[in-house]
């Protein structure tokens, strides 16, 4: 979606309009469609308007749902509207598309989605729109504009056009299901932090909180209850971090020994610094690298929170791993996470901005520099050590295609299977599995 320069350019980062529920939804649909903001960015300020719980997880589910939605939504509004509206009016075509998805989605009775909306226009400052905005739902509502077929095959599956294809192209029997899980609510998973509490203890105190849940693996929960998180027992005591079980799975497959000098390669907000940290006591030092500050603050945040006994082994480093090698501070290091940056397809069921803020462009350029940080953390790997790479991606350009380029460069750099049945270059998790996030892990060893 292009960015409406104009509109973005008058705009603030928090809304001024006056609070009201349906005009904070829309307005976080233009912050993300139209200025290309992401929601983790937008949503903190929206909530801190409100202070009952249901007010916010109602802002939550319009806004996600929108995002998920969002090309039936559009094909729909741009069938009701005479001609699209442009500049500051863009605005009033979010709040259209999200009375559409209470309407049809949410089931919020007719009358009541059509009044609220309108009101919104008001409070979104153009009164002059009230009356469009009430014609529009209405003739969605009198003209079962929802029985209309789709022109094009990506509306069905809530796709942007070139991930819809992508996803056919790599995918050729599974991406429908692909489609299908990413755009469905995510679980919320913990994992607990075993300095402070077990897992079975922590059952119980969930159990005593009526929450219900499942214990999975090693140390993960999952939460059937909604359940705000700073509510859940423990959450000031540092007894759990909220992280996708398929995440989790770094801790059981970079296996640490006592002694061993650890990198965690893009490392921010931390929540697998702190697991490997975690698991692995008896490690010399975790060196957390990242190159955006303000997420290493969070990152830093994050270990105070956990109050671990041995966070004095935690050695935080502003630096650019593409550049590692020429980095006069670090050590050389017997294991490595690399969690590179990646274009989150295989979070996108938590995080649905995703599908229109990344652009097919931006897969080349990501490619490019896994494969330039994933040649200088080698280059900074003790012989005989051994490098994990993750990413939370679906896509093969960023993942087996990535790690086969990668065998293909270093004649010391050998891969260990993660599932032996596998033909595969290493781990693809697809979303939905086992309840996981879409997730990528390659395991390689460094040989003399
Ligand atoms: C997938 S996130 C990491 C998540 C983190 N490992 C965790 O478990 O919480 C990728 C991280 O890579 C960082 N990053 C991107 N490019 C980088 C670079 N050139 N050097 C260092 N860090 C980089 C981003 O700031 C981001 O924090």
């Amino acid at each position: 979606m292009k960015t409406n320069k104009l509109f973005a350019k008058n705009h603030k980062n928090s809304p001024s309009h006056r609070t009201n529920l349906r005009a904070d939804a829309a307005w976080a649909l233009f912050e993300v469609l139209e200025s290309g903001r992401s929601t983790r960015d937008i949503m903190p300020a929206l909530f801190e308007r409100y202070t009952k719980p249901q007010d916010r997880g109602w802002l939550q589910e319009a806004t996600y749902g929108c995002l998920r939605e969002l090309p039936i939504l559009q094909f729909w509004t741009h069938t009701l509207l005479d001609k699209p509206l442009k500049g500051d009016k863009k605005i009033i075509e979010h709040l259209v598309m999200l009375g559409l998805f209470q309407i049809h989605f949410m089931r919020t009775l007719d009358h009541a989605a059509v009044s609220e909306t309108v009101n919104a226009a008001k409070a979104l400052n153009q009164p002059r729109f009230s009356g469009l905005v009430n014609a529009i739902l209405r003739n969605f509502t009198r003209n079962n504009v929802a029985d209309l077929p789709f022109p094009q095959p990506h509306i069905e599956y809530g796709l942007p056009k070139w991930l819809h294809k992508q996803l056919q192209q790599d995918y050729p029997e599974q991406w429908q299901n692909i489609a299908k899980q990413s755009n469905k609510k995510a679980p919320l998973w913990l994992r607990i932090n075993k300095q402070k509490i077990s897992v079975d203890e922590y059952s119980k105190h969930l159990d005593q909180a009526g929450i219900e849940h499942e214990c999975h693996g090693i140390g993960a929960v999952k939460l059937i209850s909604q359940t705000s998180v700073p509510k859940l027992p423990g959450y000031d005591d540092g007894w759990f971090n909220v992280q996708d079980y398929a995440a989790q799975q770094c801790m059981n497959l970079l296996p640490i020994d006592a002694g061993d000098t650890v990198l965690d390669c893009c490392a921010a907000p931390g929540g697998k610094t702190l697991a490997l940290i975690d698991v692995n006591p008896a490690l010399a030092s975790l060196y957390a690298i990242d190159n955006v500050a303000s997420r290493l603050d969070t990152l830093r945040e994050n270990i105070t929170r956990a109050h671990l006994s041995n966070e004095q082994k935690i050695v935080v480093l502003h630096a650019d791993a593409a550049a590692l090698s020429t980095h006069d501070k670090l050590p050389m290091f017997d294991k490595i996470l690399l969690d590179a940056p990646c274009s989150a397809s295989g979070i996108i069921r938590r995080h649905p901005d995703i599908k229109w803020l990344r652009k097919r462009a931006d897969i080349d350029v990501l490619v490019a520099l896994q494969s330039q940080i994933l040649d200088e953390v080698w280059a900074k790997l003790k012989t005989g050590g051994t490098l994990l790479y993750a990413t939370c991606s679906i896509l093969p350009a960023e993942n087996s295609k990535q790690i086969q380029t990668f065998l293909d460069r270093h004649d010391d750099a050998t891969l260990v299977p993660i599932d032996e049945d596998s033909p595969h270059v290493g781990w693809q998790i697809l979303p939905g599995e086992q309840e996981m996030d879409g997730f990528f892990y390659a395991r390689l060893l460094k040989s003399k």
